[in-house]
């Protein structure tokens, strides 16, 4: 079998255009696992309601954000794409859940290749019905509608894997390297608690309290707060860093139903109404920076803590394509391939 990979992130409207944000948006948003409601209710929510809004706002945040090469969320992809390709032995395609470059045209621009043997490696350390999973259904679907000679293999979500904690922390360390800052904020993207509830395999474990994630069980195979819990507290392990120096928020709440929480507005406008001067923000849920990073943290976050008394309020980049973690994407993906080999050698 001839192998390839197909790497997924999460799309980026083609431009700042609000008819081009609509559109990117109306395929993201009607996905049944973003806003998991009845079809008839989605559409009355989103066409009727979201699409008419919405789109002006988000490209007007867009617009502070745009790259001359276009949206970063893709150049930075692109970038990652063409250093792993540049490393591993096997062709690496990228493509976006929504938007373009699609799924279906990576799978083509694989099976182009001759390649009939896919590692799928959706870009989230920690799985979420609204990324890992939304990725998985529509490959599966793809694979048996259009390539049915492909052979799909996922890589799980890398949340505790200690090769990408280590290149976090060192992300981390390199930025914040004095330890000259009152507290580390670990800001991951917002989920409805309606999600985390859904995807608990046992229909028992989650109670979304102080304690649940804490406390082992097979759901978390699934969960992404005990996740994004893990990712964090394995960090600041790697980092020694004491109890009281980080802590865990959700950004990007959006509709009236209950998300995780702390939300991360209101823990930084806290920390600044509590006299903090000094804090720093990591964003481990996003492998790239995109809209939720360099807009929404970085401008926005930054905004609330310096009007409510903040002094420095230090952000620390995504992974992007930083060569650590170039590497270690393709030690992953040359370990798969060669697994297969020495599979095919011994049958
Ligand atoms: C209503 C639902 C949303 C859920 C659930 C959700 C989960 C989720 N999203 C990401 C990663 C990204 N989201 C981004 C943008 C974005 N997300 C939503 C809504 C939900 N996300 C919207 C409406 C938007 C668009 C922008 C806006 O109008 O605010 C992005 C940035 C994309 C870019 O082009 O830069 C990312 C990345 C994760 C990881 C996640 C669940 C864990
Ligand atoms: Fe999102
Ligand atoms: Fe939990």
């Amino acid at each position: 079998m001839s192998k390839g990979v197909l790497l997924v992130n999460l799309g980026s409207p083609d431009s700042t255009n609000p008819k081009d944000v609509k559109k990117y948006l109306d395929q993201f948003l009607m996905d049944e696992r973003v806003i998991d409601v009845p079809y008839l209710l989605r559409a009355f929510i989103v066409k009727g309601i979201v699409l008419n809004t919405r789109p002006k706002k988000s490209a007007a945040a867009y617009e502070k954000i745009w790259w001359d090469e276009g949206s970063p969320l893709i150049v930075l992809s692109e970038r990652l794409q063409e250093k792993i390709d540049s490393h591993t032995g096997v062709p690496i395609a990228l493509a976006m859940r929504y938007g373009k470059p699609s799924m279906k045209s990576g799978l083509q621009e694989l099976a182009d290749k001759g390649v009939d043997d896919v590692l799928l490696l959706p870009l989230y350390p920690q799985f979420a019905m609204a990324t890992t999973e939304t990725i998985l259904v529509l490959a599966e679907q793809l694979q048996k509608e259009f390539f049915p000679q492909i052979k799909l293999t996922t890589v799980p979500p890398f949340y505790n894997h200690p090769d990408y904690l280590t290149v976090l922390a060192r992300s981390i360390a390199e930025t914040i390297d004095d330890l000259d800052f009152e507290h580390l904020l670990f800001s991951y993207h917002g989920v409805p608690e309606r999600h985390i509830k859904k995807s608990d395999i046992t229909n028992s474990h989650c109670k979304i309290d102080g304690s649940c994630c804490q406390t082992p069980s097979p759901a978390h195979q699934f969960c992404y707060r005990h996740q994004c819990f893990e990712t964090t507290r394995l960090v600041a392990e790697m980092l020694e860093l004491p109890e009281e120096k980080y802590s865990v928020s959700f950004q990007s709440r959006l509709g009236f139903d209950p998300w995780l929480k702390p939300y991360t507005d209101r823990t930084i406008e806290k920390f600044g109404l509590n006299g903090m001067k000094k804090m720093a923000i990591v964003t481990p849920a996003f492998v790239s920076d995109c809209l939720e990073t360099l807009e929404e943290i970085a401008m926005e976050g930054k905004e609330i803590f310096e009007e409510v008394g903040g002094e420095e309020f230090t952000v620390i980049p995504c992974l992007n394509d930083r060569e650590d973690w170039v590497k270690t994407l393709s030690r992953w993906i040359d370990e798969w391939a060669n697994k297969l080999e020495t599979k095919k050698e011994n049958a």
